[in-house]
């Protein structure tokens, strides 16, 4: 390393510890936080002296604040891709290799979280500062860890209170089927290491909450100055089909918070992924990047927390398409040319039972679906015979539809057919009935957020949000 290099390099140190001891926490977690800091800056993170990491100015906990100005385009830090932790970057990469068949058949997080597991009980990993910093328990209080009563409570009908089920019921299939299978098979290599399912959830949790995907064969160009290029665009193909690789974990750029009006972003280069203003940052301001174009559901369900609507641009509300059956059921003069309807549209898959309706800001997102089942929901019965002889749809029928991908719009719900919107109408108001609260309860909720715990007042933001697109939705059905 050139001298002068040398030297910015440990000013950078001197810098990012005394910031560090500025901490507003506990000694030991401070102490933690500069270990990991300098263990970043040992690993070349080149963490700019515009930034500051810790819990002052963090919205939760740790988090990152500007200590100067930033210009968009400029670089916070990088992660060189040696030091994420993977599979591959850890002494274990051979054995999960030898599994990986086996390891991926549910999902494509367990070789992540053996390999966590590995080295979170590896007195010499080479992660060891970062492991001893995150996961910190307390920050990592997600719905899966909440009494059944509770996510009830808070978030029923919400599709969190679903999606915690699903997770549960996998955590203990995954650990029993692959993990304790694994780690006996393999006990001599992995030093006898103990596991049980209750640090098997927290480290679920620790994936669920921290870890990064990356988006396939990005890549980004930052320059000598710390300024990203633009022409980092992914290519019109990539684009067009964004293959997910598996999680992994990102030191350092796991400390920022996320909010949909982001101001930094993790860009994925080929020697290292670095941290970049979206857009340019005042001294003191927090820096937040983003986890994705994500709905409070999916923030709820995999981080914890929520956005109060209308801050997030990109929430959405999961109807079950049962409810959809529901309200024809209740609609129908003839309940049994009803009935046979919704076992055809199940026979024809066009209906699979856990599907669900999504509604985003503008009304139905990919509402093919939606449209195939209200025209069959509103048939009279000879359209129904009709359809039944033809088996489905017409081609100039099915055209008709694939053209017509906007129709579920809000915008254009008001022009649609009188039954289907009666359709709709009935099951918006059915699916509001499935919350334990009803909108005028969470808006008067509100006015109290400051005396609520965060679990509390972010199922309020969730269970208010979604309900807020639904009278959206009642408003264009009238
Ligand atoms: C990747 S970690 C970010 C670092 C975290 N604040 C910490 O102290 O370790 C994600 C967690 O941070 C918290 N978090 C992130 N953004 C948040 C926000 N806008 N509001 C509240 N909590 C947030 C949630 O607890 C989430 O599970």
């Amino acid at each position: 390393m050139a001298t002068s290099m040398k030297r910015k390099h440990e000013e950078n140190i001197n810098k990012n510890n005394l910031n560090a001891k500025k901490l507003n926490t506990t000694d030991s977690s401070s102490d933690k936080l500069l270990k990991f800091i300098e263990w970043c800056e040992k690993n070349e993170f080149n963490i700019s002296p515009k930034v500051r990491v810790g819990c002052e100015g963090s919205c939760a906990q740790y988090g990152m604040v500007a200590v100067d100005d930033i210009p968009e385009g400029y670089c916070l830090f990088q992660i060189p891709r040696n030091c994420l932790i993977m599979p591959e970057n850890s002494d274990i990469a051979e054995l999960v290799e030898k599994e990986k068949q086996s390891l991926s058949v549910t999902n494509q997080w367990i070789p992540l979280l053996l390999t966590l597991l590995f080295e979170t009980n590896n007195p010499s990993s080479k992660w060891k500062p970062y492991l001893d910093l995150f996961p910190n328990p307390d920050s990592i209080d997600l719905p899966i860890f909440w009494e059944s009563s509770e996510v009830n409570q808070l978030l029923q009908g919400s599709g969190v209170d679903a999606a915690v089920k699903r997770d549960l019921g996998m955590i203990q299939n995954d650990f029993e089927k692959l993990v304790v299978p694994f780690v006996q098979k393999y006990s001599k290599e992995l030093s006898n290491l103990k596991v049980n399912q209750e640090d098997f959830k927290k480290m679920v949790a620790f994936v669920m909450a921290y870890s990064f995907t990356e988006p396939k064969a990005k890549t980004n160009k930052v320059s000598e100055d710390g300024l990203e290029s633009e022409s980092s665009v992914d290519s019109e193909d990539e684009e067009d089909q964004p293959v997910m690789a598996p999680p992994m974990m990102v030191p350092l750029a796991d400390s920022l918070n996320h909010i949909t009006d982001h101001n930094a972003k993790l860009t994925f280069g080929k020697e290292a992924l670095k941290m970049v203003a979206a857009k340019s940052i005042k001294k003191g301001e927090e820096i937040f990047n983003t986890y994705g174009e994500v709905s409070n559901l999916h923030l709820m369900h995999m981080y914890g927390f929520a956005e109060q609507y209308p801050a997030n641009g990109h929430d959405v509300v999961e109807v079950p398409v049962v409810r959809l059956l529901e309200a024809a059921q209740e609609l129908g003069q003839d309940q049994t040319l009803t009935s046979k309807k919704c076992a055809l549209l199940k026979e024809q898959a066009i209906i699979i039972d856990d599907d669900v309706l999504v509604i985003n800001k503008d009304g139905f997102v990919s509402d093919e679906v939606c449209l195939q089942i209200l025209k069959v929901l509103a048939f009279s019965q000879q359209e129904f015979d009709d359809y039944v002889e033809r088996e489905g749809w017409s081609d100039a029928e099915s055209e008709a539809s694939v053209v017509d991908d906007s129709a579920l719009s809000f915008a254009n719900l008001p022009t649609v057919e009188v039954k289907w919107k009666q359709l709709l109408l009935r099951m918006a108001q059915l699916h509001l009935s499935h919350y334990s609260t009803s909108l005028e309860e969470d808006e008067k909720l509100l006015a109290q957020t400051n005396s609520m715990s965060s679990r509390e007042k972010f199922s309020l933001f969730t269970r208010q949000g979604q309900k807020k697109l639904l009278y959206i939705l009642l408003d264009a059905c009238k």
